[in-house]
């Protein structure tokens, strides 16, 4: 398993406030790797440093063999970081949008292969501001990928999204990790973690507490001797939901 991050010893003062509290761990080159936590768990602000956008206070981080705090710009060029999707020009059309995008990172893609990969042919002439919530976050997910990167972060890319556009966007995210590159992706949907990721870290008050893949955690929890309350129905509202309204690929 080729390692692709290293976290080593991760501090992270605000202040007095000890916000991530000497931390390790490894990603690995392919994975989706989820970081989880409650709010205030240090989640952000562990990314933002790996991601060079935040200084740290302590510790060793390696991106792809380049150390940090030699190589922050090497860094850059290798990994592709998700805006929220109020940063994106809302009169632009996605064409626009893309070559704007590749006139940053001065680097050229085929804008509409992009565009196919996450299902928005049909709207490359339309503009930001006409898209849907599930929409947007395609194209910003597709905007990750613009400088070829071989790491992408996802900051709770499904927040907001109804349950189909939030499995079109696990599929989405699957399929750009099953074509090599490695996806690290904060959630608070634990239905999420476990669908979509191959390893979590659970962060909680700047330490990580746990750290495996969702299968292996749940089988600990149950030998541990755990038990759920007894479950009553087979079928939840969600699936009612999906359901009804169809499982397939719509406009969301
Ligand atoms: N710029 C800052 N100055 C001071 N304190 C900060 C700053 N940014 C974050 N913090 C504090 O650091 C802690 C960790 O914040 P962080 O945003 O990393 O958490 P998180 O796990 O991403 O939370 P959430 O799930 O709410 O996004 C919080 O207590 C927060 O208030």
């Amino acid at each position: 398993m080729e390692t692709i991050i290293s976290v080593k010893d991760l501090k992270k003062n605000y202040g007095k406030f000890e916000a991530v509290k000497g931390i390790s761990f490894d990603v690995y080159a392919g994975e989706i790797f989820g970081l989880l936590g409650p709010n205030g768990a240090g989640k952000s602000t562990t990314l933002e440093i790996i991601e060079t956008l935040r200084d740290k206070t302590s510790g060793k981080i390696i991106v792809d063999g380049l150390d940090l705090d030699k190589s922050p710009e090497k860094i850059k060029k290798i990994i592709g970081v998700q805006l929220q999707t109020s940063g994106f020009y809302p009169g632009l059309n996605l064409l626009e949008l893309i070559d704007l995008f590749c006139g940053l990172y001065n680097t050229k893609t085929d804008s509409m292969q992009l565009l196919e990969m996450v299902n928005l042919k049909d709207k490359a002439k339309n503009k930001y501001k006409e898209m849907s919530g599930g929409q947007k976050q395609r194209f910003s997910i597709a905007t990750t990928l613009i400088n070829h990167p071989r790491i992408i972060f996802l900051d709770e890319p499904t927040t907001g999204l109804d349950p189909q556009a939030r499995r079109n966007l696990w599929e989405l995210i699957k399929t750009i990790r099953d074509k090599g590159t490695t996806v690290i992706i904060t959630t608070h949907y634990m239905d999420e973690a476990e669908q979509l990721c191959d390893r979590v870290a659970i962060m909680d008050e700047g330490k990580i507490i746990a750290l495996q893949s969702p299968d292996k955690l749940i089988d600990d929890l149950v030998a541990s001797g755990f038990e759920r309350p007894k479950v009553t129905k087979s079928a939840n509202l969600e699936d009612v939901f999906i359901n009804l309204t169809g499982k397939d690929f719509r406009e969301d």
